[in-house]
């Protein structure tokens, strides 16, 4: 605990005692983050900037900056995705929330945890703890560890309330092809896939897609990661710069080469645009930033911001919905944003009128009128600006938008384009009539999301509508885009032309750093060391436990010459994507597991390796990411992919020396797909098997509690196999009558004892969940509870000494 890191001044403590955390009040010293000096957690130009944009009223202005001084409540979604969804949030609600309220001092009127009234069946839920309240206070250490662990294994996603609004007014269908364009670290990505699967059954995939897209590789990575806790097939990962997210335009060489057939070009039924901004609405998460805050990021965002929602709109379907989001406050990055890309659009795109949606969150209109501020100076139209600032302050920014060019023919400027006759130049900016210039678009049907009205961090979204195809847009002259190097680019059949600015230092097509064949996919694949009795290794012979962690750096320092660069199309540095067509291995598959015709694998099975006699991991593709991976294969591969469907096969071989008769296991992230489709190679266990096995993860044939299960287990063959908690004695998938809720894990069949393939922390999961089932079920007079191990199952780990060569012996 943090109280001996030294005192903390009176305006910290005075800061601390305005917190409207309470039961933060017992732990006083520990309630600012001690980095955070408090002198820090203001800004004059901030409020200066705010107070005159006028954002909230005067009168309130007081308690909005208060809030905005206080930390982050921490907040979680439950996936809705995880089999253990309604055990979660039963959790919450009957164990979590009363204990916690227990904590809180009295006469505190917040819930210490409830769930968000606006986020649909409970699913989301606000603490009214900070994430450095629950890091440090102990009373709060069960709750912070449950939310550590569920975290991990991809039950529950912590998000900031705010940033869960935009996917929800996105209408996504499970057919919908949803394009992400700034998508990284992925939590709204998480959102999006879980929307698209929610009425999936066990075993089916949607028809619709996400693909994911991010400039910047390593939170590409990052993104990855989080999108591995959940089972889908539906993704596609692209490291593009989102202004120049490529089309796929299809063009006639490629038609006459015979692609015919597919798609012509990359079109989405939904784009989410959640741009880069400023992030002042995340102050209360990163107090730091009220140092760095100042008005020349807004604006220097603002050009980037339009671009990419251009884009988004280029590529949208006539009829199609996108939300442009930010998590800044600042109309410069908001309003002004979207009146400019409403005014390009020149009426073929229109804002939606949201506010009978969610109609429990509460929000503000759009502005309707704001200033822009530049080098100390306010100004309300662009004909205030002087000629040497016109490459930082556009006309876009203003309520009015205009045109440098129509105010130099309509005024006489001197030289150094300080208006001679026309508008004056206030010095003073309060001097300005705020009511001057008022945007023509309907801006108040965007939406604010401002701190104080729900203890939250501040949001903008606004919800688009196209109705036409964009109009062709003059292409503007390159000296208004200072530093930027003006383009018009035919963006296909559908919309005329679109104005494409490309920043000067854009390099998108250079060389990226060579990664890893998989890496990319894998950014933190947990390696099989977990599996402590693993009884298998991989196809090189090398053991995977002897693997360092799969990364970047990694990779270059052990095999510095080993990899060549991957080339994928025109993308150097980058794995290729290569559909795996190698019939003899997807035959033995196919008979080794006993996969029902239910479940293609002919053209649904993808592979990061250009070797393909080499391959070690395979990945299953929905049948809609098939179709834009074939269109992008038939343009030349203009997607530069990072990541592909769901791992679901991966190479293997006894350690036991033993051949056996299928090269590849079930990976565990692909098994909940595959699952209903298996008929061989799986059995049901009984509760208390099941536990014995997460427990000991390896447990000899003749030890199974049911004698009858065992014997099953050592008739099966060698290698992979699924379990699925249930009855027992049950052999086909139909028989075990496996569905959404069912719980199944790979294990390994070895010579005499079968061993769990299952993460340790998967287990500890799997286990503490089925633990408290069989606790209720004790408590209905079930006999299935037993805590302690049957006197005839071998402690494998204490026997072995975690030596996983033991298990040979199996
Ligand atoms: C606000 S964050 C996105 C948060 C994300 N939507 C989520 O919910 O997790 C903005 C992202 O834009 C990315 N970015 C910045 N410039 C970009 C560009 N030109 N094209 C695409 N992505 C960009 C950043 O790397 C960052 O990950």
């Amino acid at each position: 605990m943090g109280r001996g890191k030294g005192g903390k001044s009176r305006t910290q403590r005075k800061h601390f005692q305005q917190n409207r955390e309470n039961v933060w009040n017992q732990h006083r010293p520990e309630s600012l983050p001690s980095t955070t000096n408090p002198y820090d957690i203001q800004n004059p130009d901030f409020d200066h900037y705010y107070k005159e944009q006028n954002i909230v009223s005067l009168e309130e202005w007081d308690s909005f900056m208060q809030v905005l001084r206080t930390p982050l409540p921490a907040a979680f979604r439950i996936n809705s995705s995880s089999l253990f969804h309604a055990d979660i949030r039963s959790q919450l609600e009957n164990d979590f929330a009363r204990a916690l309220q227990a904590i809180v001092l009295e006469g505190d009127e917040e819930d210490a945890i409830r769930p968000l009234p606006w986020y649909p069946e409970n699913l989301a839920w606000h603490s009214n703890f900070s994430r450095m309240q629950l890091r440090k206070n102990q009373s709060l250490k069960r709750f912070h560890e449950f939310l550590k662990l569920e975290n991990e294994i991809g039950n529950i996603t912590r998000q900031e309330a705010v940033s869960m609004v935009p996917p929800l007014f996105l209408d996504v269908h499970s057919n919908h092809i949803v394009l992400d364009m700034c998508a990284a670290p992925g939590s709204k990505t998480f959102q999006l896939l879980e929307i698209l699967h929610r009425s999936t059954k066990a075993g089916s995939l949607p028809d619709g897609m996400v693909i994911a897209n991010d400039l910047d590789v390593q939170r590409c990575n990052l993104l990855i990661h989080q999108i591995k806790r959940m089972c889908t097939a539906n993704l596609i990962v692209t490291n593009h710069e989102a202004q120049h997210f490529p089309g796929c335009h299809l063009n006639l060489d490629c038609d006459i080469r015979g692609s015919s057939q597919h798609a012509s070009q990359l079109l989405f039924d939904r784009v989410l645009c959640d741009v880069p901004c400023s992030g002042d609405g995340t102050l209360r998460k990163a107090p730091d930033l009220w140092r760095r805050w100042n008005t020349g990021t807004g604006n220097g965002l603002h050009t980037l911001q339009i671009l990419v929602a251009m884009q988004g709109l280029s590529l949208l379907k006539v009829g199609g919905r996108m939300v442009y989001s930010t998590c800044s406050m600042n109309p410069i990055e908001n309003e002004a944003v979207v009146a400019e890309i409403l005014r390009r659009c020149k009426g073929s795109v229109e804002l939606v009128d949201v506010s009978s949606e969610l109609p429990q969150l509460i929000r503000r209109p759009g502005l309707k009128r704001w200033k822009v501020r530049d080098k100390g100076k306010s100004l309300v139209s662009c004909k205030e600006v002087d000629k040497v600032r016109r490459s930082a302050v556009l006309p876009s920014m203003f309520p009015n938008g205009g045109n440098y060019r129509d105010i130099d023919c309509n005024s006489n400027c001197d030289v150094n384009g300080h208006p001679e006759d026309g508008v004056q130049v206030e010095e003073n900016p309060a001097m300005h009539e705020f009511t001057e210039i008022v945007s023509d678009f309907p801006l108040e049907l965007c939406m604010r999301l401002l701190p104080h009205d729900q203890n939250s961090g501040a949001f903008f979204i606004a919800v688009l509508q196209k109705n036409s195809p964009l109009p062709a847009i003059e292409v503007k002259r390159r000296k208004e885009v200072n530093n930027q190097h003006v383009e018009s680019v035919n963006q296909g059949s559908e919309d005329a032309q679109v104005l494409q600015i490309y920043p000067s230092e854009s390099t998108h097509e250079e060389v990226c750093k060579q990664v890893s064949d998989d890496n990319k996919n894998e950014p933190n694949e947990p390696n099989t060391a977990d599996f402590k009795f693993s009884p298998v290794i991989d196809e090189e012979g090398e053991s995977e436990e002897a693997q360092e962690p799969h990364n970047e750096e990694n990779i270059a320092k052990i095999t510095p010459s080993k990899r060549k660069l991957q080339i994928q199309g025109k993308w150097r540095g980058v794995d290729p994507v290569i559909f795996f067509k190698d019939e003899s291995i997807i035959k033995s598959i196919e008979a080794f597991y006993g996969i029902d015709e239910q479940f293609p694998l002919d053209g649904h099975l993808v592979t990061r390796n250009s070797d393909t006699s080499n391959v070690k991991r395979i990945y299953y593709i929905s049948k809609s990411v098939k179709n834009v991976l074939e269109l992008n294969l038939s343009v030349g591969q203009h997607l530069k992919i990072t990541s592909v469907g769901l791992k679901i096969f991966e190479r293997q071989k006894s350690r036991e020396g033993r051949s056996v008769e299928c090269a590849f296991r079930i990976a565990s992230e692909g098994l909940p797909l595959i699952l209903p489709h298996i008929t061989k190679q799986i059995l049901s266990a009984s509760a208390i098997d099941f536990k014995h096995l997460l427990q000991y993860k390896n447990v000899k044939f003749a030890e199974f509690v049911d004698a009858k299960f065992g014997e099953m287990v050592a008739n099966l063959k060698p290698g992979c196999c699924v379990i699925v908690l249930g009855e027992g004695n049950k052999v086909s998938a139909e028989a075990l009558q496996v569905d959404e809720s069912s719980i199944a894990i790979g294990c390994w069949k070895g010579r005499a004892s079968l061993t769990v393939m299952v993460t340790s922390i998967e287990c500890q999961e799997l286990l503490e969940r089925l633990l408290m089932r069989l606790d209720r079920e004790t408590e209905k007079g079930s006999s299935m509870h037993e805590d302690k191990p049957s006197n005839n199952v071998r402690y494998v780990e204490q026997e072995s000494n975690g030596n996983s060569q033991d298990v040979e012996a199996i």
